[in-house]
């Protein structure tokens, strides 16, 4: 029985993945589950026990994850990418009509009429201080084109927008499906000068923290409507506020806002609300709870963000799985000690991944605890688990 901790309320569609008779899966376990399965909530703060060898984030982001820390301890931290991208393209194409169209304003002020005679005629006579522009024919900056930069890049121009993305670590195969009509910026500036709307898509790690500040800011069209659905300290809040005071910045749509945010009349603040819907929910819960029964049921690690991908087929041999750091001789060293103890490798697969790698051995016998305690004291082994 594997017992897995839920942090965040997770669609209950991980039980038809995770089933009972093998899992115990709920937000009650204690610390020291084999596995965690989370959406927002921080571990950072989090002591993990030796028996921890995962953790599956339902969604795209994972700087609520200490990644070096349990890449230390041998915990595979796993994403989803892609699962949400739809959800978030769909609000931050909303929030930016929204935001140029005044909505905002209008749903407060039409609420204002209620109980006031002639409300028709007061809707016309009140309606012009609202008139807000059409996206058509204006420009849009996309700053990261993955899962998600790329579907808003697409939709943006399928409503008549012109497009430029800037993403200095494009992948080939994530190329494949921008539209032609993206324009590639080679550098940010030529984005932040030409955008009359920008939106931020890319994570949020010690790189690219205040990725938006004063010298951004001033680079940009006056006026310019900023959109930022990725997370919240890509913003750099006091150039914010500096560029919003001076009217560089018109409005700002924000799904992370601060308190100094909420309230504010050109900040449109969002409670994170980007994945927040029934087929994101479920894709993600699904997309995790499938990779965390893999990797328990037969070591294989899909669309994690700290260890090499590896897919080893279900079989019936008796596997070992060790994650250790990759140094000469270590396969050697294993492969020594498992043969000293006379076992036969029928298969076995290596992979790595910068400092870390990952050995999987199918053997033709059980495996001694003896055994099993001399790989892990060779130096750089960091965990090993039998299957
Ligand atoms: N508001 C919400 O509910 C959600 C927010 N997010 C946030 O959005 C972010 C992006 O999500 P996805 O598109 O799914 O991730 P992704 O990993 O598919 O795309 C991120 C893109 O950013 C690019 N990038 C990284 N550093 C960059 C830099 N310095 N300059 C330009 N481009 C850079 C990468 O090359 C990659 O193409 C997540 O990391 C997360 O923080 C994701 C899902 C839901
Ligand atoms: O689970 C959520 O609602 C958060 C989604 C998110 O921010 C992400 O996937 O990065």
């Amino acid at each position: 029985m594997h017992t897995i901790k839920k942090l965040n309320k997770i669609s209950p569609v991980i039980y038809d993945y995770l089933p009972k008779e093998n899992y115990n899966v709920s937000s009650h376990l204690e610390d020291d589950s084999d596995a965690f399965i989370v959406r927002s909530a921080s571990c950072h703060e989090m002591d993990f026990a030796e028996n921890t060898v995962a953790i599956a984030r339902a969604g795209a982001g994972t700087n609520n994850i200490p990644i070096d820390k349990c890449t230390e301890k041998g915990i595979v931290v796993f994403n989803t990418p892609g699962a949400n991208a739809n959800g978030v393209k769909e609000l931050v194409i909303g929030a930016m009509i929204s935001a140029s169209r005044n909505l905002p304003e209008a749903y407060d002020w039409a609420k204002t009429l209620k109980g006031q005679e002639g409300v028709p005629a007061l809707v016309e006579k009140g309606k012009g201080q609202f008139v807000g522009g059409e996206v058509k024919g204006k420009t849009l900056g996309v700053i990261g084109l993955g899962a998600i930069g790329i579907m808003v890049a697409n939709a943006a121009s399928a409503i008549g927008m012109n497009v430029i993305g800037y993403d200095p670590f494009l992948s080939v195969d994530r190329a494949w499906s921008i539209s032609m009509y993206t324009h590639k910026a080679e550098k940010l500036d030529e984005l932040l000068e030409k955008s009359d709307f920008i939106t931020l898509h890319i994570p949020q790690n010690e790189k690219t923290k205040g990725f938006l500040s004063t010298p951004e800011f001033s680079k940009m069209k006056d006026g310019v409507i900023v959109l930022n659905f990725a997370r919240g300290g890509l913003v750099k809040t006091t150039s914010l506020f500096d560029a919003m005071e001076s009217g560089k910045v018109k409005k700002y749509v924000t799904d992370f806002p601060d308190d100094d945010m909420l309230c504010h009349p050109n900040i449109l603040a969002i409670p994170h609300l980007g994945a927040s819907t029934p087929e994101s929910e479920e894709n993600c819960a699904v997309m995790a709870a499938k990779q965390l029964r893999d990797f328990f049921e037969t070591g294989t690690i899909v669309n994690s963000v700290n260890m090499p991908e590896c897919i080893v087929p279900p079989s019936d041999a008796v596997r070992v799985t060790i994650i250790h750091r990759n140094l000469p001789n270590m396969v050697g060293q294993i492969t020594n000690t498992v043969a000293k103890y006379g076992l036969n490798i029928a298969d076995m697969a290596n992979k790595s991944r910068g400092d870390i790698a990952y050995t999987v051995l199918n053997l033709d016998h059980d495996i001694t605890d003896e055994a099993l305690s001399e790989i892990r004291a060779i130096d750089g082994i960091v965990k090993v688990r039998v299957i």
